[in-house]
This record gives structure tokens, sequence and C-alpha cells, in this order.
């Protein structure tokens, strides 16, 4: 825990029913002025991690704080958070003012406070002069940032957003993903952001945690992950990887698709069975003897930024390739890589028995 803690998760769990767990034993801490994604495929409980931190439910075990007090019993409207909803929930019979305004008038502010602020906050997302709008007659970008202005209002110190752009067109969604990432660094507060879209995730966010299954599979920042993908699923479900088995032989020196490459991870068993993972940017096309590995391209796609190669080794893997440089259908290449593009993965790993190995190992080399 950091003096910048802002929500913590102690080990809970969230069971419906008679049904299996949907969370189970998560834990996690949240800083202030960040911006988070809670990223995962359907169902994988990102959406009931929310629903805990706004209050709407309890855990049926574990301890949810927020700043360091304990709010397992806090009702909602007792928790300094709000949340965008996926339909943003507007009221389609006020007009953009009174939407904004209508949490105000709950609290019974007065009202010439209540137009200070709703005008500040629609001022914040860039929709002045929108005042007296009836929500039908607003798009689908500006209801969003209406509802965005109803969440800010409230001067909350969490914003809370569950899919929020997935109704919207490609090209505003893009629009609506620079500018909220804009919104929350000039606001400075701290964001919780669900989606299932990995690319959404890494393009948006400072921390990201990937959800499987009712569990934080890794958590760190876009470039963490993306990099250093602790396990396969975490691999596969963010951008596109090429997984093989492999062995590691000693420290640097693994051994796959019956070759032995230098890499640079250490602290594995010797002979340890692992999995490799080699993302397709970090393939080049050589000529057939001039590669590490020999593969026959077998598609060819033009992606506008690149080709997307997909090829096969003598063994029947498939080494999917993203190169500037465009191969033929059938012929036989080489493909080349640098000892820092291989991953080496631990099979059935948890985060934190990775984090130890690390650990471990760092501090043995050290001693060195
Ligand atoms: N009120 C409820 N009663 C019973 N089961 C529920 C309830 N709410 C959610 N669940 C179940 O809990 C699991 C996790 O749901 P959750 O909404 O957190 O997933 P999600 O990751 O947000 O998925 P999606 O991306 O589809 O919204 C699902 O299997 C869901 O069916």
């Amino acid at each position: 825990m950091t003096n910048n803690t802002i929500i913590r998760f102690e080990h809970v769990t969230k069971q419906y029913d008679d049904d299996p767990p949907v969370l189970k034993e998560v834990s996690f801490e949240i800083e202030k002025g960040k911006f988070y994604t809670l990223l995962g495929p359907s169902g994988c409980g990102k959406t009931t991690i929310l629903r805990l931190i706004a209050g709407f439910i309890e855990p049926s075990s574990g301890k949810v704080f927020i700043n360091e007090k304990l709010v397992n019993d806090v009702p909602a409207n007792k928790r300094q958070v709000n949340t965008v909803f996926q339909d943003y929930a507007l009221f389609p019979h006020l007009n953009v003012f009174e939407n904004v305004a209508f949490g105000l008038r709950i609290k019974k502010m007065k009202n010439n406070e209540i137009d200070r602020k709703v005008r500040e906050a629609l001022r914040f997302v860039n929709l002045e002069g929108y005042e007296n709008r009836e929500i039908r007659e607003m798009s689908g970008g500006q209801r969003q940032r209406v509802a965005i202005a109803r969440a800010i209002v409230n001067e909350p110190e969490v914003i809370l957003l569950d899919e929020p752009l997935s109704a919207l067109d490609l090209k505003l969604r893009t629009e609506m993903q620079y500018e909220l990432r804009e919104l929350q660094r000039r606001l400075g507060i701290t964001f919780i952001f669900v989606t299932h879209d990995q690319e959404e995730a890494l393009a948006m966010s400072d921390e990201i945690f990937v959800l499987n299954n009712g569990i934080i599979e890794q958590s760190g920042t876009p470039t963490d992950i993306y990099d250093e993908p602790i396990n396969r699923f975490v691999a596969d479900f963010i951008g596109e990887s090429n997984i093989v088995p492999g062995i590691m032989r000693q420290d640097f020196l693994v051994q796959f698709t019956g070759k032995t490459f230098d890499c640079v991870d250490g602290g594995l068993n010797p002979n340890e069975a692992v999995e490799i993972v080699i993302r397709p940017e970090d393939l080049e096309i050589t000529k057939p003897d001039q590669g590490k590995l020999r593969v026959q391209v077998d598609t060819q796609l033009f992606r506008g930024v690149h080709y997307e190669i997909s090829c096969y080794d003598q063994d029947g893997n498939e080494w999917l390739v993203h190169s500037t440089k465009k191969a033929t259908v059938g012929e036989e290449i080489g493909l080349y890589f640098d000892p820092e593009a291989i991953h080496v993965m631990r099979h059935g790993e948890t985060e934190e028995e990775f984090d130890k190995r690390l650990e471990a190992y760092d501090e043995g080399s050290n001693e060195n």
C-alpha cells in the first residue's frame, strides 16, 4: 500500500447464490490520478469489480477499502465514486443541463451553485452552448460527453466507466478514446475503465488488469503486458503472438523447433518445459539460409502498414509475421529474431509465482 492508494481489494470473492464464484480472492490496489483498465473476455468479472467499487453489490468475502476505509457495507450514495454506464442511462425527458444537474438537485444544492457547476462540467467536455438541447437531439458521442459531465459534476474521486464506447462506430470510438484520456489527465481523477477491446486498453491506460475467469492474470503498464505477457492466456488475448513449446536448457539458452537459441530469460530449472512467445512484428524476413528459422509462406494479406504473412516450419508450427517486406506464397524464407524477442513462459504460472521467480533470480544474479 502506498500513500497514493485510493482503492484496495483484499481477497475479494463474489458469488451469486450457489453458482461458482465469479470473482475469486481478487486483490489489487488502485492509485490516485491514474487511468486504469479492466480488460478481459465477456463474463470474466469486469463489471462485477466495478459494481463492488460503486457499492451496488457487496463482496461474499474479503474486504474493499476506499481511502483505507473499509466500505463493504457503505451504500453507493455514500461513496465518492460515480459510474458512467454503457448505455449512459440519461433521462430522455430532461435537457442536457437538467441531466447534468440531476444529482446536485437531489443534494438540494442552491440554484446559483448548480448553475455554476453544471456549466463548468459542460465546458470540461466541450458542450458549452448545448445546455437546452434535448437528449434525443444529441449524437452518440455527445450523449457520451453528457454522461461524463453528469459524473464529474459531483466531483468524485473515482469515475467508473463500463464499456462506454462500445455503442459508437469505429471512427467516433477512436476520437472518444483520445478525448477520454485527455479529460482524465486534465481532471486528475482516477478513471477505471472496462473494456474487452485490447487495442483500446493498450492505447488509453496507465495500468491494465487482465482478467480471466474471476482472477487477475496480470497487471502492469501496457508495455509490460504487451512485451512480457506472463502466460499463454495474456499472450493470446493481448495482440497477436506466436506460441510454441520449448525447453529451457539453462539460463539464457532455450530450445524450440529442434534448435537452441540465445535468449534473455533465466531463473528456470534446467530442461524445464516452457512456452515460447514471439510477437509477429519481432520476426524479420531473410533469405532462407540467413534466418534463425526456415519456413514456407502459406498466406499473405496486405494490412495497409504491413503485410500479415502466415508461414509454417518443418514441424508444422505456424509463424505469423508482420513485415513491411512482401513475400511470395509458397516460397521458402528465413525468419530472424533478436534474443530479446523471445519471451519464455512457465506452464500455468501465476503472476505471483512469476514475480517471485524473477525476484529470486535477480537476487541470485546480483550476488554473483
Ligand atoms: N446478478 C447476478 N446473478 C447471477 N449471476 C450474475 C449476476 N451478475 C453477473 N453474474 C455472472 O457473473 C459473471 C461475471 O459477470 P460480469 O458482468 O462481471 O462479467 P463481465 O466481465 O463484465 O462481462 P461482459 O463483458 O459480458 O459485461 C457472469 O458469468 C455473469 O453471468
